[in-house]
C-alpha cells in the first residue's frame, strides 16, 4: 500500500466555508487538550463509533459531507478533530493513537484523514511531515479543500507556520477495532477544554 493519497478540490468551496464558519463559532472550540507534542494549537474532539455517526451529525451537521467522503468503510470508531494552527504553532512528530485513553491496548489507527479547511496566503512552514520509522515518505504542503489520507502508523509532524493566518484542518483517526476494544470506547463523546472547565466548576 501507498503511504497516502490525496485529493485536490474534494468538496465545493461553499460546503468549505460552511465547515470553516461551523468549527470557528464553535463553543467547544477551545486551546487544545490534546498532548504536549500540540504547541500553540485550538480545537476539540469528537470521538464515536460507528453506531454514533448519526447522532455526529445531528451536533454537528456541518461535519456531515466530510464524514461522508472521508470515512472508510472498514473502520468502526472514529477520533475527530478540527485543528487550528497559528504564526508560530506546530505538531512534534507523533503518531495518532487518540483513542488509547480509553483502550489502553489500541494499536495505531487504520488510516488518518486530514482536510485543509484553511491555510494561510502564501504559507510558508505549516508542511505535513510523514515517516516510516526514520524515512521521510512524505511532505504535503496544505492547500485549502485538499484531502489527504495516510496510513495510520506513520509517525508524522507539522513544521511551524511562518506567516500570520490560520491554518486549519480537520483531522480524523479511523481505526477497525475487534469487539472486546470496540466496547472500552464511547459511542459517542465530545472532548474539549471548555467542557473539562465547566464540569470542573461543579
Ligand atoms: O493538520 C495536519 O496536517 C495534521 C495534524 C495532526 O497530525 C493531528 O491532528 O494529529
Ligand atoms: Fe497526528
Amino acid at each position: 500500500m501507498s503511504y497516502y493519497r490525496q485529493k485536490n478540490n474534494a468538496f465545493a468551496a461553499s460546503y468549505l466555508d460552511d465547515l470553516r464558519g461551523g468549527i470557528l463559532a464553535c463553543p467547544y472550540f477551545a486551546v487544545n487538550n490534546l498532548n504536549r507534542d500540540f504547541v500553540d494549537t485550538k480545537g476539540f474532539s469528537v470521538v464515536f463509533q460507528r453506531s454514533g455517526l448519526e447522532t455526529v451529525a445531528q451536533k454537528f451537521p456541518f461535519f456531515k459531507p466530510y464524514l461522508d467522503l472521508a470515512l472508510e468503510s472498514t473502520c468502526n470508531a472514529f477520533y475527530l478533530n478540527p485543528l487550528l494552527l497559528r504564526e508560530g504553532s506546530r505538531v512534534d512528530p507523533h503518531v495518532d493513537r487518540s483513542l488509547r485513553s480509553y483502550c489502553k491496548t489500541i494499536n495505531p489507527p487504520d488510516g488518518v484523514s486530514v482536510l485543509y479547511v484553511q491555510v494561510p496566503f502564501a504559507l510558508q512552514g505549516g508542511e505535513l511531515v510523514l515517516r516510516d520509522h526514520k524515512r521521510q515518505v512524505g511532505q504535503v504542503k496544505p492547500q485549502e479543500n485538499l484531502l489527504i489520507h495516510f496510513q495510520g502508523d506513520l509517525i508524522h509532524s507539522v513544521n511551524a507556520v511562518k506567516v500570520p493566518g490560520a491554518r486549519l484542518s480537520l483531522v480524523c483517526e479511523q481505526y477497525n477495532l475487534d469487539e472486546s476494544e470496540l466496547r472500552e470506547i464511547p459511542e459517542f463523546t465530545i472532548e474539549s477544554r471548555v467542557v473539562s472547565a465547566k464540569r470542573s466548576h461543579r
